[in-house]
C-alpha cells in the first residue's frame, strides 16, 4: 500500500443524551452546560471543548453524521481507515449514538446512516468504480473475541437472568487478533461476510446486534456488556483513464488502480461501577473485565495524548488488552478516528461524567497518521503503464517507428548505388579502351589520307621550290606531317575532353543520388534520439529493478502468510499470488520493450554508420569532381598554348614569304626599267653577233621566268594564308565557347558533337 501521510488528530465529539425516564423518576437535575455556540461544556468548576458538542442545548445530533461521520465515509473511498469510537459510561447512549442496537430496520444510530451513506455512494460511482463490501461483526466479552456473524454460533446463544450470551462453538477456532508485517491489525478467523445491498449489511448489523451480549443492571436495561466492533471493508478497483493525446478521448487501456479501506464502529462497553450498577456474581466478572479493557484504553490514550511522552517515543502499552490491541490503528496509527464520548447530563452521574469527559478531552491529543490504502502493485503498474504509454507517444512523435523500416529501405538503396556505381565504372572502363582504340584509328585513317590527299595539293604544288634557291619549302615544305600532328593533336584534345565531360557527367550524377540518400538521413536529430534511448533503456533497467525487489518482497510475505494456516492468511497468500503473477508479467513485458530499445539503439546505430560511408562517399565523389575539372582546364589550357604557337609560327614564314616576293616583285621592276633604256643595244644585237648584250637577255629571260613562278607561287602562298586567317577565326571562336563550356561545366554537358563535327570537317576540307 503506498502511504500519502497528513497527521491529523482524533476528533472528540459531545453527546449529551436527554434525562431518561428513570433519572427524571430519583428528580435528577442536569449538571452538565454546554456554553451557547461553543463547542464547550461546564460541569461544576469544570470546563471542557471538543470539537463538537450535541445534545443537551448543543448542536443537533441529527447533526452528528454530516458533521463528523460522513467525511470519514468519503475518505474510505480515497482508501483511508477509519474508526468511529463510542465510549462512555453504561447507560450513557452509546448503543444509542451508534445504532449497534439495531433493530427491525429502525434508522437511528450513526452505523444506519453510514450505511445509506455507502451505498447512496456507491450507487453513483459503479459505473466508473468496480466494489466489493464485506462485513465483519464481533464482540470482545471477557478479554475473548467473539464473531457476531458466525451462523454456527447463532443457534448457541442462550439467554438466562435477562442477559443473552453466546456459547462458544467446540472446534471453531478462535478468533486471533494479528498484526502484520506493516503494522496492520487484522482479525482471524473471523466471519466476513460479503454484501452487495443495503439490506444485505443491514441484516448482518442486527445479526450481530442480536447475538450480542447484553444484560441488565441497575443503570441500563439492556447494558452492552461487551465492546463490540462492526467493521465494514470497502474494496475499489477503480478503472483509469487516459486522455488520447491525439484526439483528447478517453483512452480505456491505462488498468485499475485498487483501494482497500476498513470503517471500524465501535460501541465500547460502557465504564461502570460495581456499586452503583449492582451487579455481582458474573456481572460483577463482566465489569472487572470492562474496566479492565477501558482502563487500558485510558492508559494508551494518556501515552498518546501527551505530547511530551509521545516525542520522547514512550511506549503505548497497546498489547494490555484485546480491545487496545485492536484498536491500535484508530489510536495513533493508520486511521482518521473520531470518538464521540457519551455522557449523561444527570448529576446523580457527575462524577462518571467528569470522568469521561477527562478521558474524552485526552484523547484530542492523539495524533493519527492516516494514510490512503492504494495497492502498491496497481499503482506501481499505473506507472508503468504510464511510462510505458508515454515513450510510445514519445517515439511515435519522433518518428522512431518507422527508422528500422527506413533503415531496410536506405540499406537497398546503398547496395543498389554500389551495384550502380560498379556498373558504371566498368561502363566507364569500356568506353575509355574503346576511345583509345578508336583515337588510333582515327589517327591511322587520318595519317593515311594526310600522305595521299596532300601530296596530291600541297606538295605538288610546293615540290620544285624545294630545289630552288629561295628555300621556299622552308616552313611549307614540313606542312604536310606538321598538318597531320596537328589534327592528330587537335583529335586527341577532343577525345580527352570528350572523355573527361562524360566522366565528370557521371560524377555528377553519382554525386546528386548520394547527397538526396543523405537527405533521408538528414531529417531526424540522431543524436539527440540516440541520447533519448539510452535514457529510456536506463529508466526500463531501473523500473525493472524495483518491480523485481518488489517481486522478491511479495514473496517473502507469501512465505510467512505460508507460514499462517489460517484462513486470513490464505486469502491474502492468494491475492498476494494473483498480484505476484500480475507483477511477473509485468517485468517480463518491461523486459521486452527493454530489448526492443536496445534493438531500435542497433538498428540506428547501423543507420548512423550508414550514413557516415555515404558521407565519405560523398566526400570522394566531390574530390574526384575537383580534380577532374581541374584536368579538364589544364588540357584546354595547354591546347590553347599549342594552338597560339603554331599560329605564329605560320604568321612568322607567312610574313617572311610575302617579304621575299615584295623584294622579287621590286627587283623585277628595275629590270624592265634597264631594258627599256637601252633600245640600240638591242637592235645591234639583231645582226647575228652576239653580243655582250645577248648574253645579258638570255640571263634576263631566265630570271624573268623565275620571278614569275616566284609571283605565282606568293598569290598562292598569299590565299593559303587568307585560308589559315579563316581557321584561325573559327578556331578563337572555339576556343571561347570551349571556355564557356568549361566554366559550366558541372553538369557534364558540353557540345562535343559540334565541336568533332567541326573539326572533321575542317580535316576533310584541307
Ligand atoms: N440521545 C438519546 N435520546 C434519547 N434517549 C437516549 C439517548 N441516548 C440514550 N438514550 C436512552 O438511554 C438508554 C441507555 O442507552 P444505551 O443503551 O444506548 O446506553 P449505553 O451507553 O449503550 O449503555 P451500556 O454501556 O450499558 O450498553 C436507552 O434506553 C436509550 O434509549
Amino acid at each position: 500500500m503506498t502511504p500519502s501521510s497528513e497527521i491529523c488528530s482524533v476528533k472528540v465529539a459531545l453527546h449529551i443524551r436527554p434525562l431518561v425516564a428513570d433519572e427524571r423518576l430519583q428528580g435528577c437535575k442536569d449538571c452538565v452546560s454546554v456554553v451557547p455556540r461553543l463547542p464547550q461544556v461546564q460541569i461544576g468548576t469544570h470546563s471542557f471543548t471538543f470539537d463538537h458538542v450535541y445534545g443537551n442545548g448543543g448542536a443537533e445530533s441529527s447533526a452528528m453524521f454530516e458533521q463528523c461521520v460522513a467525511p470519514l465515509v468519503d475518505g474510505l473511498f480515497q482508501g483511508y481507515n477509519a474508526t468511529v469510537l463510542a465510549y462512555g459510561q453504561t447507560g450513557s447512549g452509546k448503543t444509542y449514538t451508534m445504532g449497534t442496537g439495531f433493530k427491525d430496520g429502525c434508522q437511528t444510530g450513526l452505523i444506519p446512516q453510514v450505511m445509506d451513506t455507502l451505498f447512496n455512494k456507491i450507487e453513483t460511482l459503479k459505473h466508473q468504480t468496480e466494489f466489493q463490501l464485506h462485513v465483519s461483526f464481533i464482540e470482545i466479552l471477557k478479554e475473548e473475541v467473539k464473531d457476531l456473524l458466525d451462523s454456527a454460533s447463532e443457534s448457541k446463544s442462550v439467554v438466562a437472568n435477562g442477559h443473552t450470551a453466546k456459547v462458544a462453538v467446540p472446534g471453531k477456532p478462535t478468533i486471533q487478533i494479528r498484526e502484520a508485517s506493516n503494522g496492520v491489525i487484522t482479525l482471524a478467523g473471523s466471519t466476513e461476510v460479503a454484501v452487495s445491498t443495503l439490506q444485505e449489511m443491514a441484516a448482518c448489523l442486527e445479526k450481530g446486534s442480536l447475538s450480542r451480549a447484553t444484560g441488565s443492571t441497575n443503570m441500563n436495561n439492556q447494558s452492552s456488556r461487551s465492546h463490540a466492533i462492526f467493521t465494514i471493508t470497502l474494496e475499489q478497483m477503480r478503472k483509469l483513464h487516459s486522455v488520447s493525446p491525439v484526439n483528447d478521448t478517453p483512452d480505456e487501456d491505462m488498468g485499475e488502480e485498487y483501494f482497500c479501506a476498513k470503517l471500524h464502529l465501535v460501541d465500547l462497553a460502557g465504564s461502570e461501577r460495581a456499586k452503583r450498577t449492582g451487579t455481582g456474581g458474573l456481572r460483577l466478572k463482566e465489569g472487572i473485565h470492562i474496566n479492565k479493557g477501558l482502563l487500558a484504553l485510558g492508559n494508551v490514550i494518556s501515552a498518546l495524548g501527551d505530547e511530551k511522552k509521545r516525542k520522547e517515543g514512550m511506549h503505548v502499552p497497546y498489547r494490555d488488552s484485546k480491545l487496545t490491541r485492536l484498536l491500535q490503528d484508530s489510536l495513533g496509527g493508520n486511521s482518521k478516528t473520531v470518538m464521540i464520548a457519551c455522557i449523561s447530563p444527570a448529576d446523580i452521574n457527575a462524577e462518571e461524567t467528569l470522568n469521561t469527559l477527562k478521558y474524552a478531552n485526552r484523547a484530542r491529543n492523539i495524533q493519527n497518521k492516516p494514510v490512503a490504502n492504494r495497492d502498491l502493485i496497481s499503482s506501481e503498474m499505473q506507472q508503468m503503464r504510464q511510462q510505458l504509454k508515454y515513450l510510445q507517444a514519445e517515439l511515435c512523435a519522433r518518428g522512431v517507428r518507422a527508422a528500422s523500416d527506413e533503415v531496410q529501405v536506405l540499406r537497398e538503396r546503398i547496395a543498389w548505388l554500389e551495384a550502380t556505381n560498379e556498373d558504371l565504372s566498368r561502363k566507364l572502363h569500356e568506353y575509355r579502351s574503346r576511345c583509345a582504340i578508336t583515337e588510333q584509328c582515327e589517327i591511322d585513317a587520318y595519317e593515311g589520307h594526310a600522305s595521299s590527299a596532300k601530296s596530291d595539293g600541297l606538295k605538288r604544288n610546293f615540290q620544285s621550290m624545294d630545289s630552288s634557291e629561295y628555300h621556299m619549302d622552308e616552313g611549307i615544305s614540313g606542312d604536310s606531317s606538321g598538318e597531320i600532328d596537328e589534327a592528330a593533336k587537335e583529335w586527341e584534345h577532343t577525345l580527352i575532353q570528350s572523355t573527361m565531360d562524360k566522366e565528370l557527367h557521371e560524377l555528377n550524377k553519382r554525386l546528386e543520388q548520394k547527397e538526396s540518400e543523405m537527405k533521408l538521413f538528414g531529417g531526424v536529430d540522431t543524436e539527440s534520439l540516440k541520447q533519448q534511448f539510452r535514457k529510456k533503456i536506463l529508466e526500463l533497467e531501473e523500473e525493472k529493478r524495483t518491480a523485481q525487489q518488489e517481486r522478491d518482497r511479495l514473496l517473502v510475505e507469501i512465505e510467512n502468510l505460508a507460514a499462517n494456516s489460517d484462513g486470513q492468511a490464505q486469502k491474502t497468500q492468494d491475492t498476494h499470488s494473483q498480484k505476484l503473477k500480475a507483477f511477473e508479467a509485468q517485468i517480463l513485458d518491461l523486459k521486452k520493450k527493454q530489448e526492443s530499445h536496445f534493438e531500435l539503439l542497433k538498428k540506428k546505430q547501423r543507420s548512423d554508420e550508414a550514413a557516415k560511408r555515404l558521407q565519405a562517399e560523398i566526400q570522394y565523389i566531390k574530390a574526384q569532381k575537383v580534380q577532374l575539372q581541374h584536368k579538364i582546364k589544364q588540357e584546354a589550357e595547354q591546347f590553347r598554348q599549342w594552338k597560339a604557337s603554331q599560329e605564329k609560327e605560320l604568321l612568322q614564314v607567312l610574313q617572311r614569304k610575302t617579304e621575299e616576293a615584295a623584294m622579287a616583285s621590286k627587283r623585277l621592276k628595275e629590270l624592265l626599267e634597264a631594258r627599256k633604256s637601252s633600245p640600240r643595244e638591242s637592235s645591234a644585237n639583231s645582226n647575228g653577233h652576239v653580243s655582250p648584250g645577248q648574253g645579258n637577255e638570255k640571263l634576263l629571260r631566265r630570271w624573268l621566268d623565275h620571278e614569275l613562278e616566284v609571283m605565282v607561287k606568293v598569290h598562292e602562298v598569299r590565299l593559303q594564308h587568307e585560308k589559315q586567317k579563316q581557321e584561325h577565326a573559327a578556331l578563337a571562336k572555339e576556343l571561347a565557347l570551349l571556355k564557356q563550356v568549361d566554366q559550366l561545366s558541372p553538369s557534364g554537358d558540353s557540345p562535343q558533337e559540334g565541336k568533332n563535327g567541326h573539326r572533321h570537317t575542317r580535316y576533310i576540307s584541307s
